[in-house]
């Protein structure tokens, strides 16, 4: 249950540069946490939310597949809806884009239900240095597959992190899946 869940080609290339392409027509908002205080020392980087982007639907529709089989297969969490935008954040190496340690349940009303995170590579592995996105499901760290359209999913109490971008920039899209209160 506390396992780190892969799925390679979750998205495909083209998806993938559809997503970027229809981001970088977006005005971007600096990357605030989960109570929405920016502290630049935890997170840097800028975020697009897409449920505020016209034409995404089907981004929505391919991420609700992917997590229910997903959860079918591995998790079995008591899943009831998707509560939050789907999130594109942008980590550039121009200010060391990066999002120390954290875990994703928060106190707020949304981030207190999040029980599954899903993080897709949007940009591909060779295009930035550092960057990598690592979970901690025990005593060791699990460094996430780079590769465009993978998808890494885990369960949102775990801690993780993406460490400095120190050259080019990495697109990701996360969303979190929301049920009743871990038990
Ligand atoms: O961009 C990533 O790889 C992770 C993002 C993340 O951890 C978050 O938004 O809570
Ligand atoms: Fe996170």
């Amino acid at each position: 249950m506390l396992s780190v869940h892969s799925i390679p080609n979750a998205f495909s290339i083209d998806q993938c540069n559809e997503i970027l392409t229809i981001v970088a027509a977006q005005p971007s908002q600096d990357a605030g946490l989960v109570k929405q205080n920016s502290d630049h020392n935890i997170r840097r980087a800028d975020l697009v939310w897409l449920d505020d982007v016209a034409g995404t639907d089907w981004v929505m529709d391919r991420i609700i597949d992917l997590v229910r089989e997903a959860n079918r297969d591995v998790y079995d969490f008591d899943l009831r809806e998707f509560a939050e935008s789907p999130q594109v954040a942008r980590y550039g190496a121009e200010r060391e884009g990066h999002f120390d340690w954290h875990s994703d349940i928060g106190e707020g009303v949304l981030a207190s239900k999040r029980k599954l995170t899903m993080v897709i590579q949007l940009t591909p592995g060779s295009e930035y240095e550092g960057g990598g996105l690592e979970v901690m499901p025990s005593n060791h760290v699990i460094s996430a597959d780079r590769a465009q359209g993978c998808a890494t999913l885990f369960p949102s109490m775990l801690l993780h992190r993406v460490v400095p971008v120190t050259a080019g920039g990495r697109h990701s899209l996360t969303i979190w899946a929301h049920g009743p209160a871990f038990r």
